[in-house]
């Protein structure tokens, strides 16, 4: 990509919006679609030491509370953390499907997990972008450390942010130079996650490393459908997470009640049951653990995150089965959410 007039033109402007080339190299619709009716989607990870603005900018970038209503395309390694689609009116549009990068974005928790591989590198593998964010003007170890587990191969954008805070402009335009002498970036956008025109930049200049593609997800609101896979996906995520690697895949969660109750003290209230099916009785011990601590670790730290995403009081019922049924009728542990 521009890399070079990138850099010339990032530099020279005041603000970030609009410096980039937007005619470089847009990927061809798909044969046969008009130009309004094309879809773009794809997935992006926003990766970066802690600090520089991830969280920041992926809210921003969102643009609004997560809202996810089925999954037609399955990505099983990633864990997705908002989305935004910005449509055309006329049918067509772009969907950016942001992901979770385990260990680079520790305070924003994720909606939705469906990740099998939690590392980083797989957290990276198969995302159609990344965006490096780090502080403009300022390259470190933990900087360099995260730049060294990219891959050239992936289209990565260089996100210099909290350009508000470098007040000596003139020494972004050679900082910017040797940036791009450390990795082959496809491009540089240097922005403010708080200014909402750079966004939009932002989002404009991702759009183009967007497969064409239907989109995966429904662009309007969230469904009672969509929340109870959101807690099937919840509770599934804290299952793995305080399992470690011991737990096999082949565990499953099951949304056995979903149910909206009438409360005079809360705004909302909603029941739920989950059953957790492993396959043998060393499996359901692992998920109980000690006393039932390590199962009610997993409602209590699923009812809290569910309560914030659905905005609801959640009384949220775990249940742990082997598979094989025998053991089923023993199976009953114990209920979470009650105070
Ligand atoms: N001035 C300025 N501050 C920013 C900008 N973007 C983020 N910040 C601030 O930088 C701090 C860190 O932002 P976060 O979004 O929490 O950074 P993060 O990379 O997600 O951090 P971790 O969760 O620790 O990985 C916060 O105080 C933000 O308000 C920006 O463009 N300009």
């Amino acid at each position: 990509m521009n890399a070079t007039n990138d850099i010339a033109g990032g530099a020279g402007a005041e603000g970030a919006g609009g410096q980039l080339d937007s005619n470089s190299s847009p990927s061809p619709l798909a044969p046969g679609a008009a130009a309004g009716e094309a879809q773009r989607c794809g997935l992006i990870a926003i990766v970066g030491k802690p600090n520089v603005g991830k969280s920041t900018l992926l809210n921003a970038l969102v643009g609004q509370k997560i809202s996810i209503t089925s999954r037609k395309a399955q990505t099983t390694r990633h864990r997705i953390t908002g989305i935004r689609t910005l449509a055309n009116g006329e049918g067509g549009g772009t969907q950016f499907v942001f992901v979770d990068t385990p260990g680079f974005q520790t305070r924003h928790t994720a909606a939705l997990n469906k990740s099998l591989n939690k590392t980083v590198l797989g957290a990276i593998d198969g995302v159609d972008l990344v965006l490096f964010v780090v502080e403009a003007g300022s390259f470190t170890l933990g900087d360099a450390k995260v730049l060294s587990l990219l891959r050239s191969e992936t289209p990565t954008i260089l996100v210099a942010n909290k350009l508000d805070t470098v007040h000596r402009r003139a020494e972004i335009a050679p900082w910017l130079k040797s940036m791009q002498e450390r990795h082959p970036f496809a491009e540089f956008v240097p922005m403010s996650a708080k200014n909402p025109r750079d966004v939009a930049h932002l989002l404009h200049v991702c759009e183009r490393y967007l497969p064409v593609q239907p989109w995966w997800y429904s662009e309007d609101e969230l469904t009672d459908r969509s929340e109870k896979f959101l807690a099937m996906e919840v509770v599934r995520e804290k299952l793995f997470r305080l399992t470690g690697d011991e737990l096999p895949y082949t565990s499953t969660v099951i949304i056995e009640k979903f149910e909206e109750e009438k409360s005079k003290q809360h705004n909302r209230m909603v029941r739920i049951a989950a059953t957790i099916v492993v396959e043998r009785d060393g499996h359901k011990a692992m998920v109980i653990g000690d006393k039932g601590e390590r199962l009610k670790r997993i409602g209590t730290e699923a009812r809290q995150e569910l309560e914030k995403l659905m905005d609801a009081k959640v009384f949220l019922e775990l249940w742990v089965k082997v598979k094989s049924g025998w053991a089923d009728d023993e199976a009953r542990v114990r209920s979470f959410g009650y105070e």
